[in-house]
């Protein structure tokens, strides 16, 4: 067993180094760790090397950990010489599962015994992931929010195989790594803020196919409206508050049998081409001419503003 303690980890590997791989690198290296990256896409070096700058000077307002760097940052041409020194693993490879089932039978197999490798999956249960390993105790979820440079939330979770040393060891080094850590008892459909997120969007895509409301609508309906509540206080504390003096109880017994008004559809719409099309225009024309990366930097700058005025900036952590 080669497990370090979490307070000691240097070198932690990333593997899948798209959207959310790019941004665990960019968060471990304003942590202070080195990086070492593995990405199979002929182009992956030059999109994470982009990705990490773009991300770097929110970084720097965040405060960067003693000695981090983007220099820090190795990308090597196989997954073995990746993972061969790491003292963790985060996978962040495309949502297929059965790609994810090779994919982390293969970084069992190369990476040293002990360690403990995470997977980003945004809803397989690790029970159905682990399934090709040969030490799976090892493999937890480690699921996180996009960017995860910013975002502190992870959730944590093992399967059905997994040791719960692992689950414990992972939650105490995600927070150590400046990370808000949820650490979930038992798998559960979706995890959490991803079930909560899928019941919205769901209702989103119904309100869009059925021409009930524009995507510029209801992105407003949530920036204007809950979103700001949310960012400080959660949907349960919320609605304690439309009880008025009589809290949770009294919005219970006045709002409670409202719950079985059709409001909501609870089958997801057919995602068919019509529909597609509709979400993809309603963005591009709520984007104002933005870009993606104005968007991205716009939203970087949101996030900061946010934790800043509600008192959460991370510490930076020595390292
Ligand atoms: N995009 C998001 O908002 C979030 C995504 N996730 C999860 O993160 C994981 C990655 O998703 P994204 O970064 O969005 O996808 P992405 O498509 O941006 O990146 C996936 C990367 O994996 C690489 N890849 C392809 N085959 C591979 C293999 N066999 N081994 C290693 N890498 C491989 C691709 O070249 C690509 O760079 C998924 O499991 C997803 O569910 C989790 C939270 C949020
Ligand atoms: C869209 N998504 C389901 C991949 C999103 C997530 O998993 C978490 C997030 O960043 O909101």
């Amino acid at each position: 067993m080669t497990r370090p303690a979490p307070q000691d980890v240097r070198t932690v590997a990333c593997v899948g180094a798209g959207v959310i791989g790019g941004g665990w690198v960019a968060h471990f290296l304003a942590r202070g760790y080195a990086v070492r990256a593995w990405d199979p896409a002929p182009d992956a070096e030059a999109r994470l090397r982009r990705l990490v700058d773009a991300a770097w000077p929110a970084l720097e307002q965040l405060g960067l950990a003693p000695g981090a760097s983007p220099a820090r940052l190795t990308v090597t041409g196989t997954l073995e010489k990746a993972v061969s020194e790491a003292q963790f693993v985060q996978e962040s490879a495309p949502e297929k599962l059965e790609l994810k089932r090779e994919l982390l039978a293969k970084l069992d197999a190369a990476t040293p015994a002990g360690i403990v490798i995470a997977s980003s999956t945004s809803g397989y249960p690790m029970t159905d992931m682990q399934t090709e390993a040969v030490t799976p105790g090892r493999l937890i979820v480690g699921h996180p929010f996009n960017p995860p440079y910013l975002i502190p939330l992870v959730e944590v979770v093992g399967g059905e195989r997994t040791d719960a040393s692992a689950v414990e060891w992972a939650s105490r080094f995600y927070e150590l790594a400046g990370k808000s850590v949820i650490t979930m008892e038992r798998e559960v459909p979706g995890f959490i803020a991803n079930r909560l997120q899928e019941a919205l969007w769901r209702e989103a895509l119904h309100m869009v196919a059925n021409g009930e409301a524009t995507v510029r609508e209801i992105d407003r309906s949530i920036t204007e409206g809950p979103g700001l509540r949310w960012a400080f206080m959660g949907p349960m504390l919320t609605f304690a508050l439309a009880g008025g003096e009589g809290g949770m109880a009294h919005m219970l017994d006045h709002f409670g049998p409202s719950l079985k008004s059709p409001w909501t559809r609870l089958e997801a719409p057919e995602l068919d081409g019509a529909l597609y099309d509709a979400v993809v225009a309603g963005c591009a024309d709520a984007s104002d001419g933005r870009t993606i990366a104005d968007l991205v930097a716009e939203r970087d700058q949101g996030v900061i503003d946010v934790l800043r005025a509600t008192g959460r900036l991370p510490g930076t952590g020595a390292r």
